[in-house]
């Protein structure tokens, strides 16, 4: 994991981490996504935006551990501040894997946050795919990835792709997956500290909802730009600032805001260019540092 753990990063140390899970059981890793490019192509019927963007995965990641239980109590044993139990992804994923398998076991899920909330990072979506993909074993259920990813739709559009574990080319509400050979790359990684709601960006009247639809070809020409990042702007000034401080460093080949915000990207071919932005990030400005991944590390779970 190349996250270099100075000040600025978001990265926990492995003695804090190994303290926070029981010893001797196995963890498993919930990566967080880039959107590379998001364009907003048209509106379902029930109100629903359609997408086109391509997912990364990248080597910054929430972990989880799971001890099954006996008589089917759910649990998430270190719980989020400010989100009750009951609305925790992991726990809505592990009801909704147990109640559609017809399973009566239950399990003790313990979860460590690294991935900022509500960044655009997916990280809640992430941690409810590890939880299906890991369950669906543990548990001796043993669906397809098909499957799984169909049952990850009802929780959230951002689930499917972790669950199919490539990275991908999305289209429809981010359901309809083309697999996606991306070049290695390294992103430093801007998380201005406010939040934007994704039912409230999509929500806003100025949202351009009619970008003419690309082919995959054209992204991999260098095409796209996120049709979310001048109304999170508009939200929230910072989120302008700290794209312009990207858009001024040199040596990359891609900047953008990632899903709906706040979080911001800036993509270098070499890890040498990627650090030296890291290294010049100012006071005032946090972040961090992460590889992209070539595919989710539960691919072959
Ligand atoms: C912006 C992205 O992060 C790009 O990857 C995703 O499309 C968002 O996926 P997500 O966080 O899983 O979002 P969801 O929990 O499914 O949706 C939250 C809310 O955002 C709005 N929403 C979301 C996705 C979408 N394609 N169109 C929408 O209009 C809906 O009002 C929905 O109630
Ligand atoms: N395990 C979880 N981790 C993070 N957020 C969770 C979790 N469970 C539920 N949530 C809720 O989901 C919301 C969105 O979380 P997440 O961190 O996935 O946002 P995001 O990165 O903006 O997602 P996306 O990129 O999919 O829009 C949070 O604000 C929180 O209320």
């Amino acid at each position: 994991m190349l996250v270099i753990d100075i000040r600025k990063t978001l990265k926990l140390n492995s003695e804090v981490e190994a303290s926070l899970f029981p010893s001797g059981l196995q963890t498993f890793p919930a990566p967080a996504k880039l959107n590379l490019f998001l364009h907003v192509v048209g509106r379902r019927a029930d109100g629903y935006h359609l997408l086109q963007t391509t997912f990364r995965f990248i080597d910054f990641s929430d972990r989880l551990a799971f001890t099954v239980r006996s008589d089917g109590i759910i649990k998430v044993m270190n719980p989020l501040s400010d989100l009750p139990e009951v609305d925790n992804l992991c726990t809505r994923a592990a009801k909704l894997l147990r109640d559609r398998s017809g399973k009566t076991l239950g399990v003790e899920i313990y979860l460590h946050k690294q991935i900022p909330m509500g960044g655009g990072l997916g990280g809640g979506s992430s941690d409810a795919a590890t939880t299906l993909i890991v369950l669906n074993r543990l548990w001796g259920i043993n669906w397809d990835r098909a499957r799984l990813m169909m049952l990850g739709l009802e929780l959230g559009a951002d689930v499917p792709v972790f669950i199919y574990g490539e990275n991908a080319f999305a289209e429809g509400v981010g359901e309809k997956l083309t697999q996606l050979a991306l070049p290695p790359a390294w992103y430093v990684v801007l998380t201005p500290p406010v939040h934007i709601l994704t039912a409230d960006i999509f929500a806003c009247k100025e949202l351009t909802r009619n970008t003419i639809p690309i082919k995959i070809s054209a992204f991999s020409m260098g095409a796209g730009h996120n049709d979310l990042e001048p109304v999170a702007a508009r939200m929230q000034p910072i989120v302008g600032d700290w794209l312009q401080w990207l858009k001024q460093q040199p040596g990359t080949s891609k900047v953008g805001m990632s899903g709906s915000g706040a979080c911001l990207f800036a993509e270098f071919p070499e890890a040498s260019s990627a650090l030296k932005v890291f290294e010049r990030i100012p006071v005032d400005m946090c972040g961090f540092m992460a590889k992209g991944l070539a595919e989710h590390p539960l691919l072959h779970f």
